[in-house]
């Protein structure tokens, strides 16, 4: 499993605590150095905080994460890379698209955000890899939440990220919308070989998609 995660932090009442060591965790048919980690669990137990806390969002109380053998965090040998150093792509449950900004322009962002070196995607095969062409010069509001997605996915991509992570991509889409994206994140997981930490609460889509799982609270 590409993701060692061995986590404790506190936040208010709640200890969330997960130890997860990349070998020992269910795994199967994994390729490479991609394929899906999920992160499942019922709501509250931290799931998002998991995926902050390898983003480097949000700092363990101790504890080490390692993505595809590279250390990010250690407590015990004082490493804690910055977040822009972790070259995570984040989606988000919503898009959160930059609203001021058309659709080429968000992906451009994440092209500008990435080091020269760092990109491995060009925009032109993003937008053929996600099929947007017809998007580019649209609002962010006007497009459907099957639409944002695939332009929030292609906003991470193209910001020349080591690794994904999805907090809950399907939960703001309709049941025709979610069937769109899960083949979208099938075609990234299997054709790009990125690893994936992808959060979720629903059995079904962690069947579908994980290649690994890590339990969570419940
Ligand atoms: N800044 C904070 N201060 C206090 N408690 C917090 C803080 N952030 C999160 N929590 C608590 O930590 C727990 C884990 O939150 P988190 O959002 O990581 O859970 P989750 O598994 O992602 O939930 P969901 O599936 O509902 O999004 C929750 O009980 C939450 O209320």
């Amino acid at each position: 499993m590409s993701f060692e995660i061995d986590v404790e932090r506190r936040l208010g009442d709640t200890r969330i605590a997960l130890r997860a060591p990349g070998d020992s965790a269910k795994s199967a048919g994994q390729s490479g150095g991609g394929g899906l980690t999920a992160l499942f669990g019922p709501s509250g137990a931290g799931k998002t905080s998991v995926l902050n806390m390898v983003a480097g969002l949000l700092r363990p109380d101790r504890g080490r994460i390692a993505v595809a053998g590279q250390v990010l965090f250690d407590s015990a040998s004082g490493i804690d890379l910055p977040p822009e150093r972790r070259r995570a792509g984040y989606v988000f449950q919503d898009g959160r698209l930059f609203p001021h900004r058309r659709v080429r322009d968000n992906l451009l962002y994440g092209w500008r955000l990435a080091p020269p070196a760092e990109r491995w995607i060009g925009i032109e095969q993003t937008v053929e890899f996600l099929g947007i062409d017809h998007l580019m010069h649209r609002w962010p509001r006007t497009l459907s939440g099957g639409e944002a997605q695939r332009v929030a996915i292609g906003r991470a991509l193209l910001s020349g990220p080591r690794f994904l992570l999805m907090d809950e991509p399907l939960s703001s889409l309709d049941a025709a919308r979610r069937e769109e994206i899960l083949r979208v994140i099938e075609r990234v997981r299997d054709e790009l070989g990125l690893p994936i930490l992808y959060v979720s609460h629903d059995s079904g889509e962690v069947a579908r998609l994980a290649c690994a799982i890590i339990p969570l609270g419940g």
